[in-house]
């Protein structure tokens, strides 16, 4: 599909003045709503890292990772303008609705990417800012214009930049990577295709008809429910993980377990949703948990983590 041009969306040739774009058209390139879970991903990791970082580099860290995520948004809406007109569920977004010129959106993208990488190397540490630039690297090119229209495991693998924020947090701690940040990623990277999968069954039309080759596109809608169960098993073995590491407690561990298995559960129904199921009601339920469930496995990991702490000093005054 040929990229779309400034003249495309707001059919005046060669205007190079800038569009009358609200600041709530520049806020809505940086997917607010999607990004908030990665942040919030992002801080479980910094503040389960061993170690503390002081409270106003801790604030700066995550605003730096906030804005970089946000960035490679802007970056990816960018890219996809072409296609995000086309799209239902993407046309109203601010370049296909002619608000913002996709050069606009570059320029913001590039500047605030530039900006929140440097500030947290120079605030926090190199090691995380180069984590940053790496990930957003990774959504903006490796996902959004490499395997995203190319191949059916770009989720797979583009998704890898979803998983890697909750080591960014740790990193700005501890300026490193350790077992315990490799599993809070593996757990959000086996996580990401049940996420996805169950939202592309129900919007197979849309990626249809613009030849971007999802999973149900292209393998067939049988074949992609097999593979949201192994992923949903596999993130489970995962998120009950950290118990076995000493990153959690046995009561995080019983808590994932239970969330775990309704996700299982969600996979189940889904893989036996009937295949005269038009509006695929179990496939959409699934979406909906699955971004409870990740929300509810960090925030289980943050009250396990305090209430540890908690109990440990308790235990120390006794
Ligand atoms: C390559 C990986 C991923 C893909 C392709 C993907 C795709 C999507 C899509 C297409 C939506 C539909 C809603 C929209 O248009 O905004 C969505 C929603 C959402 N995703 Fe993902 N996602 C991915 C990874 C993640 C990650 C890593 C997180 C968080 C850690 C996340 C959190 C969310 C949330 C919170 C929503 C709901 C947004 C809302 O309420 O509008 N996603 N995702
Ligand atoms: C710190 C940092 C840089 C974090 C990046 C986090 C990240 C990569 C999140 C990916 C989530 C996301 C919006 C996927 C949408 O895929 P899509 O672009 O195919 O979906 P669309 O069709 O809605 O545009």
């Amino acid at each position: 599909m040929a990229a779309i041009n400034d003249s495309d969306i707001l059919g005046v040739e060669g205007d190079t003045s800038l569009s009358e774009a609200s600041a709530r058209d520049f806020f809505a390139l940086l997917k607010p709503r999607v990004m908030s879970l990665v942040v919030f991903t992002a801080f479980a990791g910094l503040v389960l890292a061993p170690g503390t970082l002081n409270p106003i580099l801790a604030a700066i860290a995550v605003l730096c990772i906030a804005v970089g995520a946000g960035a490679s948004g802007a970056l990816n809406m960018w890219y996809d303008s072409d296609i995000d007109a086309v799209m239902t569920r993407t046309a109203k977004r601010p370049i296909p609705a002619g608000r913002i010129r996709r050069p606009e959106a570059l320029a913001f993208g590039i500047t605030l990417s530039v900006f929140s990488v440097a500030i947290l190397g120079l605030t926090v540490n190199w090691f995380s800012a180069g984590f940053l630039a790496f990930t957003i690297f990774f959504y903006a090119v490796v996902y959004t214009m490499w395997l995203k229209r190319s191949t059916p495991q770009n989720i797979v693998i583009g998704g890898a930049s979803g998983a890697f924020p909750p080591m960014i947090g740790w990193a700005c701690v501890t300026g490193g990577v350790s077992l315990d940040s490799v599993i809070l990623f593996m757990i959000i990277f086996l996580w990401t295709p049940a996420h996805f999968w169950a939202l592309a069954l129900f919007k197979m039309g849309d990626y249809g008809s613009v030849g971007v080759p999802m999973m149900p596109n292209v393998v067939g809608i049988p074949s992609t429910k097999r593979q949201i169960f192994v992923y949903a098993v596999l993130t489970g073995v995962f998120a009950v993980a950290p118990t076995f590491t000493g990153l959690a407690s046995i009561w995080y561990g019983l808590v994932a377990a239970v969330l775990s298995v309704v996700f299982i559960g969600y996979s189940v129904a889904v893989w036996r949703m009937p295949a005269d199921d038009q509006r695929m009601s179990s496939a959409r339920k699934m979406f909906a948990y699955s971004i409870f469930y990740l929300f509810a496995i960090f925030s289980a990991l943050l009250i396990d983590h305090y209430a540890m702490g908690a109990a440990t000093h308790l235990a120390g005054a006794l």
